[in-house]
């Protein structure tokens, strides 16, 4: 089933196209990952998904309703924003407490353990708290939550590697436990594409991409070699990504099954693109394409 469909979805803020007719279908009980620069669009759209702003136009469904002031959808919606913002005088403890009370299945034991891994001190109030503190305290209530629809955007400002490496760790165990939807969206892709079954790449509020990972393991490939023998392999293929070092060379191509053999024949070493390569170069040859088009008006 899905449980997220859009179809010519958009927000504008006078001239600012943020979310701009997006056409999306992501398939329930998987972690798909929201991708794109800043300013992409990705913060509004999950606003518009949670009924936060409201559209210009588009229609969406979120889990087979319509979920503007929708009490049914939005209670079983959870959705941790990068900067959620808490009273003065609330403690870690109180958000779990009103967070126990809001979603259905939460679960009181896991969230007590992941305070504990986090180290969250859940009697200090909000305003003592550190950058990293207070994204522990969203990780917590959207495992714990363990609602059908979970958005996490950007969750985890502040927070140091080993922390990060725990959401990630916590978040797949957990889905594995109990599969639910899950939409993540972050900057640091190397870390998560691991995580991701399918990517959304937004690219000034429009659908750069919207791709299963395992398919894009044959969209491109990623060689290397001795630089004369990358060189040799690349010439008249379309090359996404070049470097060299010393006498090495790597280099990003476009292919599948046909070219990576056909590396693998010159003697060179072929990787699967990581998911990090392939959105650096999409989302600049966007940007470059943008600016020939407007150099040519
Ligand atoms: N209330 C608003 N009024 C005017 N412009 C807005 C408003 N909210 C967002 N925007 C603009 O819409 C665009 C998309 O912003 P959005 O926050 O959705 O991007 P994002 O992909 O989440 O970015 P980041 O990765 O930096 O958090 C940006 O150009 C932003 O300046």
């Amino acid at each position: 089933m899905t449980a997220i469909a859009t179809t010519g979805l958009s927000k504008h803020f006078g001239d600012v196209r943020a979310v701009d007719d997006v056409d999306i279908a992501l398939a329930e009980l998987r972690i798909h990952g929201l991708l794109g620069r800043n300013g992409a669009g990705k913060t509004t759209l999950m606003q518009l998904l949670t009924g936060q702003v409201f559209a210009t136009r588009g229609t969406m469904r979120v889990l087979g309703a319509e979920p503007v002031e929708n009490a049914d959808v939005l209670s079983q919606t959870c959705f941790i924003q990068e900067s959620q913002k808490y009273p003065d005088t609330f403690r870690a403890i109180d958000v779990l407490r009103i967070a126990a009370g809001a979603y259905p299945n939460w679960d009181q034991e896991y969230a007590d353990q992941l305070v504990e891994e986090f180290r969250l001190p859940v009697k200090r109030t909000i305003k003592k708290l550190s950058r990293g503190q207070l994204s522990a305290i969203g990780i917590v209530v959207g495992l714990a939550s363990r609602a059908p629809l979970t958005f996490f955007d950007e969750p985890y400002l502040g927070l140091d590697a080993v922390a990060r490496r725990m959401f990630y760790d916590r978040l797949l165990a957990d889905f594995a436990e109990h599969p639910r939807t899950v939409v993540l969206s972050t900057h640091h892709i190397d870390e998560v594409s691991n995580l991701l079954e399918h990517v959304v790449i937004l690219d000034e509020g429009q659908v750069l991409l919207d791709a299963d990972t395992d398919e894009l393991q044959d969209a491109a490939l990623t060689v290397s070699g001795r630089a004369t023998d990358v060189d040799a392999f690349l010439a008249g293929r379309e090359v996404l990504e070049r470097t060299v070092l010393g006498t090495l060379a790597t280099a990003t191509v476009p292919g599948g099954p046909d070219a990576k053999r056909a590396a693998l024949d010159a003697g060179l070493d072929v990787s699967p693109v990581s998911l990090q390569a392939l959105f650096v170069h999409l989302t600049t040859a966007n940007a470059s394409s943008r600016a020939t088009d407007v150099a040519t008006v």
